[in-house]
């Protein structure tokens, strides 16, 4: 299966004014559309000049003109409005133009994980196709996935911030971060606690964009959670539109071994049928924490030093 994801449309459909240290700018409402469904990102006008700079820099006969910049005055409805026109035609120009659709600098403006402060140059820090063997901090995005209550948010917290979160509190949506240093590089990983999902829900885009591996998660005291993880698989899959993708499959709650519900060689058999590594994991325990981190971020990279039609490390 080696579908790519492209945009079909990409429509301004309103602006809104925001603050920020006390400063007033002017934020764009762009809908995206593709064969996996609509999604909406707030852009300003600075994030679409960087943009520009870079697709200019890449393709410099691309045709598309954005309005110019201007000092005064850009607050005024009537300019907005015109502005707005400018944008939405330059976006059609974009999305005609497979090269620039295409590009990562593209990918990482229409990523809903990005808010519209974020930097493109922040969000391609990965993109850039730097040798590991230099030192550098590497930005890594990953999403924790699977059924309600298998401890997504507990191996996260427990990561991250190095304690046991014992009170269950559903997540809606929730972002972590830490450093991870491998081979002499550091990693800055930004983690996606999602929240459950089960198979009537529709796979958020957001969790197929601009996420470079994922962890499957189950309990190994929840059938139905194992169950699931196959099913989110296949959700997840089907919105990257490849099979190429780094991740892994977490077992966890290994701790409540008299409640086991999957044996240990159940879900080391479904990990080798996906061809990903298999970790049982105790967030309660801090066992193998780290190490299903480590283990996605060596995934990642061995795609990206591999040799093609390995696993990628890619924005999608
Ligand atoms: N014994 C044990 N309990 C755990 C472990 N991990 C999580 N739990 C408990 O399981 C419950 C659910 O954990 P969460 O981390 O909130 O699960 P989640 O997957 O984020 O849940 P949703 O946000 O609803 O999807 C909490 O009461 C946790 O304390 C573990 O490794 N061992």
């Amino acid at each position: 299966m080696e579908r790519s994801t492209r945009v079909q449309s990409a429509t301004i459909t309103g602006t809104e004014v925001r603050e920020e240290g006390g400063k007033k700018f002017t934020v764009y409402k762009v809908e995206l559309r593709s064969e996996i469904g609509p999604w909406v990102v707030w852009r300003r006008y600075r994030q679409f000049h960087e943009l520009d700079a870079k697709i200019k820099e890449r393709n410099p006969s691309f045709p598309g003109r954005l309005p110019q910049k201007k000092m005064g005055g850009n607050m005024k409805p009537e300019f907005v409005e015109e502005r707005k026109n400018f944008l939405q035609q330059y976006l059609k120009d974009l999305v005609a133009d497979p090269n620039a659709a295409g590009s990562p600098e593209f990918r990482a403006f229409i990523d809903a994980n990005r808010s519209c402060s974020g930097k493109l140059s922040d969000a391609l820090g990965s993109g850039s196709g730097a040798s590991s063997s230099t030192k550098q901090k590497l930005q890594r995005k990953i999403a924790v996935l699977g059924f309600m209550g298998v401890g997504k948010s507990a191996v996260t917290i427990q990561f991250t911030e190095g304690h046991f979160a014992e009170p269950y509190s559903p997540t809606i949506e929730n972002t972590f971060q830490k450093v991870i240093r491998h081979k002499g590089i550091e990693y800055q990983t930004d983690i996606l606690d999602t929240a459950g999902q089960d198979e009537y829900q529709i796979f958020h885009t957001r969790y197929a964009m601009g996420i470079h591996g994922y962890i499957l998660m189950y309990s190994i005291v929840s059938r139905r959670s194992f169950d699931m993880v196959s099913t989110i698989r296949d959700k997840l899959l089907n919105a990257v539109g490849t099979e190429n993708i780094p991740h892994v499959l977490v077992g966890n709650k290994s701790d409540l071994v008299h409640e086991r519900e999957v044996a240990t060689e159940e879900g080391q058999r479904l990990a080798d049928e996906w061809g990903v590594p298999f970790i049982e994991s105790s967030a309660k325990f801090n066992t193998n924490i780290e190490e299903i981190f480590r283990k996605l971020i060596l995934q990642c990279e061995a795609g990206q030093e591999g040799s093609d039609g390995e696993k990628k490390c890619l924005i999608m």
